[in-house]
């Protein structure tokens, strides 16, 4: 449910870093639950909005992920590279457009049906992406690029496949740590899809 216009006034916004994404913080007011009203200082980091999508062959029952080193999980204690499902930012695209080229990009793969399952913000207290997520079942003759990502913006992505109940205990176990993977794969799961 969105907000009504009339719980916010915004006071004053402030550009504190602009980089590849744009770090502001906004000084507003905020109407309470109680009805009064209450200043709040609040930093928000906008890269835009991204997708995400979960590949998986029901015949050989497998996922296809991708591994990438993240310096962000690096720094935060995390060295090896980050299993993950094909996501990006959408940049001026609608999501479904966007996966579309992310998955050939990425993993060189041509999807063909691909569907919408759920939408969620990943870190709503600081980040303002929203996230789309998508489900698309592929087969090994839908592989028609070599994938890999955009050696210009510094990407390099290997490709793997992995037996579904593999993926499942690799949440477990600590291999998968990226939320959005989490995600897809458990709705996966629980939908029977995999
Ligand atoms: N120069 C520069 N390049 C960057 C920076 N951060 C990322 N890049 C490059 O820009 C590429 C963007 O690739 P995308 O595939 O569009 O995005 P992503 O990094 O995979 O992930 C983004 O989307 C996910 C889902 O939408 C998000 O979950 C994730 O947090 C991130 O925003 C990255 O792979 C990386 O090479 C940066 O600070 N500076
Ligand atoms: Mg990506």
């Amino acid at each position: 449910m969105d907000e009504s216009p009339d719980e916010v006034r915004i006071l004053e916004v402030r550009v504190l870093a602009e980089g590849h994404g744009v770090l502001r913080t906004t000084r507003m007011q905020h109407r309470r639950f109680d009805g009064t009203w209450q200043t709040l200082n609040r930093e928000t980091y906008d890269r835009g909005n991204g997708c995400a999508l979960l590949a998986y062959d029901p015949v050989r029952g497998c996922v296809l992920l991708v591994r990438q080193f993240r310096y962000p999980a690096y720094v935060s204690g995390h060295a090896a590279p980050l299993l993950e499902v094909i996501a990006g930012l959408v940049d001026d695209n609608p999501p479904d457009v966007a996966i579309r080229k992310e998955a050939h990009e990425e993993a060189g793969l041509t999807l063909r049906a691909v569907r919408p399952v759920f939408a969620a913000y990943m870190s709503p207290g600081a980040i303002t992406e929203r996230l789309s997520f998508f489900v698309a079942e592929y087969e090994a003759s839908d592989r028609t690029g070599a994938g890999g990502g955009l050696i210009g913006e510094g990407e390099d992505i290997e490709v793997v496949e992995i037996p579904a109940d593999t993926a499942i205990a690799m949440i477990s176990d600590g291999r998968i740590v990226d939320a959005k993977t989490i995600m897809l794969l458990q709705h996966a799961r629980l939908s029977g899809l995999i």
